[in-house]
């Protein structure tokens, strides 16, 4: 099949063409840059130099010569874009935040911009494979979740379904690498400015907030608040998320063990460490979710601890995963990377 990427430069983007080019059934057919229409993709990305593709201009007919078409663009790139392409019986994989909550008001309140038409927004498919993988099967606009929302839901989610953990007590402490923040040029994210610190930021209000909630809250069956505090911590890739909760009716660490269990033993890219605590390394390159866990029965609460690969399980894996899913490829197709260790 064809796949087409748009923001295709971006380091999202860059991932994507990484994993298609190894993927049996996938070619990377259309490479679009708004920015850098007829260069070659070595110029952007020389160690690409043995991949003889060039960018082209972001145009609907040529987006039309692919059978799937992937966003990695900024928020209300894809929410104009993409309504049209499925129209024409295209699917389309979404890696920004344009179609993750169902309410334009809630859209425009956390990304400060007109959402796209309500009629999308009820019709994309939330894309964390592990809890929506029925509707993935035959959905034709995926929303592929936010990086920080993929690692504290694949956490969580457990939790929330048998009840463990009550609906407010939430706090979802959060760490990204850099390549996070995207490839463009900013001056809060230059070396001097990241090196050798470690930066909270948005607490304020975080665009990853709602989209948390609203997953939670559809996975709990009830309304879920969380805090969210992310920081920026100076690495290339990897985000660590640390969840603290109230451990409603003292459940032991052998409940929560079976939970994690049951829930997790047939997805092929969530591993429990029963001993000791996931660490970022640990998942460097590849598509998993690494989760960990401690119930402290000193303090009555749980603490649940994931890692992920931002760029992997956290946007291009993910998105590569939901193509499989869709397309009724094995989930692990052109995925089976072991992580990079050191
Ligand atoms: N980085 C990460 O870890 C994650 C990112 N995401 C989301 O995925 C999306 C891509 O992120 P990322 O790759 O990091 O971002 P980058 O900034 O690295 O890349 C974005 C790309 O979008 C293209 N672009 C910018 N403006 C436009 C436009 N108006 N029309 C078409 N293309 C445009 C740019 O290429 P050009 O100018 O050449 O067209 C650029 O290459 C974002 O929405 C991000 O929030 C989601 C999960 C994790
Ligand atoms: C380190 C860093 O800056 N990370 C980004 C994550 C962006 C992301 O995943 O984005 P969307 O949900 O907007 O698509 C952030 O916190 O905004």
């Amino acid at each position: 099949m064809k796949a087409a990427i748009v923001g295709s430069t971006g380091y999202g983007g860059v991932e994507l063409i990484r994993l298609i080019q190894n993927h049996p059934y996938l070619e990377p057919e259309v490479l679009i840059s708004s920015s850098q229409p007829g260069e070659p993709l070595a110029r952007a990305y020389p160690h690409l130099i043995h991949l003889s593709c060039s960018f082209e201009q972001l145009d609907m007919e040529r987006l039309c010569t692919a059978d799937l078409i992937f966003f990695a663009t900024p928020p209300g790139v894809s929410g104009a874009w993409a309504p049209a392409l499925v129209e024409q019986g295209k699917v389309v994989i979404d890696l920004s935040g344009d179609f993750r909550l169902d309410s334009p008001d809630t859209y425009q309140e956390w990304y400060k911009r007109p959402a796209a038409p309500a009629k999308w927004l009820e019709q994309a498919v939330y894309g964390l494979s592990e809890w929506f993988h029925d509707q993935i099967q035959t959905a034709s606009l995926i929303a592929n979740p936010g990086c920080y929302p993929t690692a504290a839901l694949l956490a969580l989610a457990p939790l929330l379904k048998e009840g463990i953990i009550p609906p407010s007590s939430i706090i979802i402490d959060a760490k990204s690498g850099v390549t996070g923040a995207g490839r463009g040029v900013k001056q809060a994210m230059l070396y001097c400015e990241v090196n050798e610190n470690l930066r909270p930021y948005k607490l304020d209000g975080h665009q990853h907030i709602p989209e948390i909630e609203r997953f939670a809250s559809l996975i709990a069956q009830e309304n879920i608040t969380v805090s969210f505090v992310p920081h920026l911590v100076p690495m290339n890739r990897g985000i660590l998320v640390t969840i603290y909760a109230d451990n409603m009716n003292n459940y032991t660490r052998a409940d929560v063990r079976e939970i994690y269990r049951q829930t997790y033993e047939a997805a092929p890219f969530v591993r429990i460490h029963e001993n000791g605590w996931p660490e970022t390394k640990f998942v460097q390159g590849s598509n998993y979710c690494d989760i960990g866990y401690h119930v402290d029965e000193r303090t009555g609460r749980i603490m649940v601890l994931a890692a992920i690969d931002n760029l992997m399980k956290g946007a291009a894996g993910q998105a590569v995963q939901n193509a499989n899913i869709r397309m009724g490829w094995p989930e692990e197709t052109g995925l089976g990377f072991s992580p990079l260790f050191p």
